[in-house]
């Protein structure tokens, strides 16, 4: 009984919805415009998910604790939803950059995107170049402007920019406020009119794009698909078509079965074939993320379809890199099982062993970025139940040492050797757009980071776009922050990597009580060695806790010191107020004080917060 009912939901769900009543489309906004906010709100009034799951989980799109936390879209999460007739799949992408590939995957997979703008902000930098992938996959755009419930908003200039900077006809922009659920009915109807429906034939060869996937301990691999061509049905047999093309992967399988398919709705709801034009899920015992990667091309085995796989994705890059300790040195084997199973899920992290005299064995790993890094750890920590601690984030580099002819690329600036060393750096060029009575502040930052001006104009009435050249290192640490700290939060940004250029840079050491910290090495320029080595153990002395006798901390850069403070003893004993009989009370002050430690590596005589390993995060102004 239960057998036939089972049989009979999965034929009404897998019957094929009509090509011309499928809508597939993105939401690209600047981060914190309200994307996860819009897309709740989408999932409750098409009755996707019931209002009171939403009510209890606040961003139901945003699945992931850290993200709940952070209140950040860190992975793409695809929806379909009812409306009328129509099937809408909507994708939600992350909006900071360290997760932008993720817009231009789920690009690939649809024909539309809601462009949604902040009432309040206008258009802002990450817009910008979430429009421009988006044209670039040939999008159909569909402006939104949301947040009009706030006493900021100002609709006709972000209409107006939307027009002047994205130039996108904004007359019929729809109007939403996600907060307070306004104007979202209109947005399902838009989307219906506006947004073209897929093309595609269920009789070409198979061509489904994998435009993401996770890994599942029980299931193996699960990829989020978008058929172009063809069906795909459950135990097919089907094949990656990067396989035809690279001989690199030989150690790939050649071919899976389909065990299980179907639609996420968020929630995955099976079915027997996906068709043209439709967006779903489906498992093949597949071990590891690598194994078909995203940006593949599926199709059945023995179709010999390998000509026709669709445009891929670049792989990412790591820009940002670290050493991970375990503050416990002999939980070193559970964090390399750790970062082993997190590299099955996140194919972008690089790791590999790293060892010094002083902060012990861990792994060098590369991230996307520093908020790739802080999620990283975070995860590490709270799902693999370790205590870590970052070695300052570096970017990487090439040096040439003297006499020979070779550039090696490095990513741990305590492995540069000292004396005559020539260093290339990573460049990237970046944009600003701000308002024009921000510019003078905005360039005197860029240029006190090292920036070349490459343009400057004028997008709109009051709106500047600033574009420079600028050193990578000084940009992943607290440029952001700076940006809006002189901006009063107004001025955006967005980056990408140019290439590699040879400057005057020198490693600086951090000398603490008189032991060399690698951990705390990083590469200076020349011109800038003095005033950072004095900002940098200035900010150090007042993040490493006193100790019991008087601590040094010094700069040294080719073996001179260029910079030293020093933290003056600290005698108290935490217990001396508790006299004898009182082992609750004393318990308890060790049990917090031991708290305390966690995140602290002991260097020497000296406990070393990680703070102080991310000190030069914290604003060099
Ligand atoms: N006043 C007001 N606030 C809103 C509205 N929509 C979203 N917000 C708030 O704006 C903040 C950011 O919203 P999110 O939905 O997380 O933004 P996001 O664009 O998804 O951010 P990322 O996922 O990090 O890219 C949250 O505090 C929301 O409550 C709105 O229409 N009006």
């Amino acid at each position: 009984m239960l057998q036939n009912t089972w049989r009979r939901y999965l034929s009404t769900a897998s019957r094929p919805v009509a090509m011309e009543a499928l809508r597939n489309l993105i939401i690209i906004a600047h981060i914190d415009s309200g994307k996860s906010t819009l897309s709740d709100r989408l999932l409750q009034i098409t009755g996707t998910v019931p209002a009171e799951q939403l009510q209890d989980r606040t961003q139901f799109l945003d699945s992931n604790p850290i993200e709940r936390q952070r209140q950040i879209t860190i992975k793409a999460r695809a929806a379909r939803m009812k409306w009328g007739h129509h099937r809408i799949t909507l994708i939600d992408c992350p909006g900071h950059h360290d997760f932008s590939r993720q817009v231009s995957q789920s690009a690939g997979a649809v024909e539309g995107a809601l462009l949604v703008v902040d009432a309040s902000k206008g258009v802002q930098a990450q817009t910008l170049s979430s429009v421009e992938l988006a044209l670039e996959a040939g999008l159909e755009l569909l402006p939104v402007i949301n947040k009009i419930d706030l006493p900021t908003a100002d609709i006709d200039n972000a209409r107006d920019q939307i027009e002047h900077l994205v130039g996108l006809d904004a007359s019929d922009a729809i109007l939403t406020s996600a907060k307070q659920g306004i104007g979202i009915e209109q947005l399902l109807n838009a989307v219906v009119a506006r947004l073209p429906a897929p093309q595609g034939s269920p009789h070409k060869p198979l061509q489904a794009l994998v435009f993401d996937s996770y890994y599942d301990s029980y299931r193996g691999v699960v990829l989020f698909v978008r058929v172009v061509n063809g069906v795909v049905r459950r135990a097919d047999r089907i094949t990656p078509m990067s396989l035809a093309e690279s001989k690199e992967h030989l150690d790939r399988p050649t071919e899976y079965v389909v065990d299980s398919i179907g639609f996420l709705e968020p929630h995955e709801v099976p079915c027997n074939q996906l068709h043209p034009g439709e967006i779903g899920y489906l498992t093949a015992a597949i071990k590891r993320v690598g194994d078909v990667p995203v940006g593949d091309t599926l199709t059945h085995c023995g179709d010999d379809a390998a000509e026709q796989a669709l445009p891929g994705y670049e792989p990412s890059r790591a820009v940002v890199f670290c050493g991970l300790f375990p503050t416990d040195s002999s939980d070193i084997t559970s964090l390399h099982v750790a970062l082993q199973k997190l590299q099955l899920q996140d194919g972008s992290i690089t790791f590999e062993p790293d060892s010094s005299a002083a902060m012990g064995t861990g792994f060098r790993c590369g991230f996307l970025g520093l908020l790739h890094m802080a999620v990283t750890q975070e995860r590490l920590e709270t799902e693999f139940g370790l205590d870590l601690v970052a070695s300052t984030p570096s970017v990487s580099y090439m040096i040439q040492t003297q006499g020979s002819d070779e550039w090696t690329l490095v990513s741990n600036p305590s492995v540069i050797p000292h004396g005559h060393v020539k260093i290339q750096e990573p460049y990237a060029r970046v944009e600003i757009i701000c308002n024009q009575d921000h510019v003078g502040a905005l360039m005197d930052l860029a240029q006190s980071r090292r920036g070349d001006l490459k343009d400057q104009r004028y997008i709109g009435l009051d709106r500047v776009k600033l574009v420079y050249s600028l050193p990578l290192a000084e940009l992943v640490t607290d440029f952001h922050d700076a940006i809006k700290s002189r901006s009063a939060g107004f001025a955006s940004m967005n980056y990408e990597i140019e290439g590699m250029r040879q400057n005057r840079l020198k490693r600086m050491d951090i000398h603490v009580a008189g032991e060399q910290v690698d951990g705390l090495s990083t590469v200076v320029h020349e011109d800038s060695a003095f005033s950072d080595g004095r900002w940098i153990v200035k900010k150090l002395k007042d993040v490493i806790p006193r100790q019991m006798f008087k601590v040094s901390v010094q700069a040294v850069l080719g073996g001179k010191i260029i910079a030293s403070e020093h933290i003056s003893p600290f005698r108290k004993d935490v217990t001396a107020k508790c006299y004898g009989g009182d082992a609750n009370r004393k318990k308890k002050l060790l049990k917090k004080q031991a708290e305390g430690k966690k995140r602290m590596k002991s260097i020497g005589r000296v406990t070393i917060p990680q703070e102080a390993f991310l000190a030069i995060l914290s604003g060099k102004d």
